[in-house]
């Protein structure tokens, strides 16, 4: 029998938290099991109590490749850096590199190789092809080790119909092998499920952004109030701490969504990417824990109530007023068709003002919207993070 089949059949025999163990090399016991959850399948369950602040475990990426889209800055496939100019690889395969030592670097070959070898006829060659950039990250895990593919494998995915596989199709001329196309698209699907989108340090300070299959964190289920929060360090491992204290039993739960978002754009975020309705206490309370971050002012002048959700778990159902029972006027109610598009304006407006940074028009425009509503709450992170990086001396950060 060969050392391979052996291996296989050894790794067969191992449990998902057994493989995970031997990836991350964990110091045993470990403060996580996997066991089954009442939101949804497995989840990580904390087996003693946790404190607050804790390091729970850090995560080594699977398959890790550079982070596209159009929140994005393009960064390149060697450093997933956006700080230094971008060329294309001169060996042709028009991805974005930003040096010599990244055209070079292994995980770049995988893909360069890939795509190198099956040039799309009509493509200029010299020109970076930005598209391409979403398809290195599933490229990437043609070249796993068995222990990595198995651990990959055993991972939820979904089923989405967009995929980065129709993508490369375009750009190559010559037709993928089923199998490679059917492992291709079950990579996306388990990306697209599974991954986490990193962003910060790095060597020198640099700003880097990247996308990376962290497959212990994958068990965690989401929550609106999590009890853990993350970052990633300079090797890029996903370092998952306690937020609040976790006792023994409870489960470990992150969040896939922006916490400063309100709950329709969560929920609707959640659905879209993710394919679940989140139906957590944060969800189901219209003030969102007495935050109020979804509401707006009441549209009755002069009342002085903030509209919010009557059933926030329901996009349909009317905003009411907060101040409705204390107030002479009756109809203290707008419908949700009337309320999405204020928000929606309100969101780009406070975008704009970030990016033009008018303080004159800011302070106006924060008198006009409650002080926990999100866009309040966007303009106050943008200049709490702009003058933290002042204080600092780096570039200031974008919304
Ligand atoms: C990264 S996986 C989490 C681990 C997953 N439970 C498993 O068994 O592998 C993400 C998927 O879990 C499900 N999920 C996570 N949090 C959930 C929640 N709060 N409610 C319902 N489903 C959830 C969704 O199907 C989501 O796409």
């Amino acid at each position: 029998m060969s050392t391979e089949t052996n291996e296989y059949q050894q790794l067969d025999e191992l449990s998902l938290e057994q493989l995970l163990q031997l990836h991350l090399n964990c110091a045993l016991p470990s403060a996580w099991t996997i066991l089954e959850s009442h939101l949804h399948g497995r989840g990580l369950f904390a087996t003693r109590d946790i404190e607050e602040g804790e390091v729970i475990f850090k995560d080594q990426a699977l398959v890790l490749g550079p982070r596209s889209g159009t929140s994005c800055p393009p960064v390149c496939v060697g450093c997933f850096s956006s700080s230094n100019p971008l060329h294309p690889c001169t060996l042709h395969c028009r991805l974005p590199v930003c040096s010599s030592s990244c055209q070079t670097s292994s995980q770049h070959q995988i893909e360069c190789g890939f795509l190198r070898a099956q040039e799309g006829v009509q493509t200029d060659k010299a020109q970076i092809n930005w598209d391409l950039l979403r398809a290195v990250t599933p490229l990437r895990c043609l070249r796993m080790s068995k222990l990595k593919r198995k651990i990959m494998k055993s991972l939820e995915s979904s089923h989405f119909q967009i995929c980065e596989v129709d993508l490369l199709k375009r750009h190559l001329h010559r037709p993928l092998s089923s199998s490679e196309e059917a492992y291709l698209r079950l990579c996306c699907g388990i990306l697209d499920t599974n991954a986490y989108g990193g962003s910060g340090g790095g060597e020198d300070n640099k700003s880097l952004n990247f996308r990376g299959l962290y497959a212990l964190s994958a068990i965690m289920n989401h929550c609106c109030r999590p009890n853990t929060t993350y970052w990633f360090d300079a090797d890029q491992r996903m370092v998952v701490k306690a937020s609040s204290k976790i006792k023994e039993g409870e489960e470990i739960l992150s969040t896939y969504s922006s916490l400063l978002w309100g709950t329709a754009m969560r929920r609707s975020f959640l659905r879209n990417t993710k394919e679940f309705e989140c139906r957590c206490l944060r969800c189901k309370d219209p003030t969102e824990f007495g935050s109020n971050l979804s509401a707006i002012y009441c549209k009755v002048k002069p009342c002085p109530g903030l509209l919010l959700p009557s059933n926030p778990l329901d996009l349909k159902s009317d905003w009411s007023c907060t101040a409705q029972a204390t107030t002479p006027f009756s109809d203290h109610k707008l419908s949700a068709h009337k309320v999405f598009p204020l928000i929606n304006i309100y969101a780009k407006v406070a975008q704009m003002l970030t990016e033009s940074e008018d303080l004159a028009q800011v302070d106006k425009f924060l008198r006009s919207v409650p002080e926990f509503s999100q866009p309040a709450v966007q303009i106050r992170k943008h200049f709490v993070l702009h003058s933290t990086d002042e204080i600092s001396g780096k570039e200031p950060n974008k919304l």
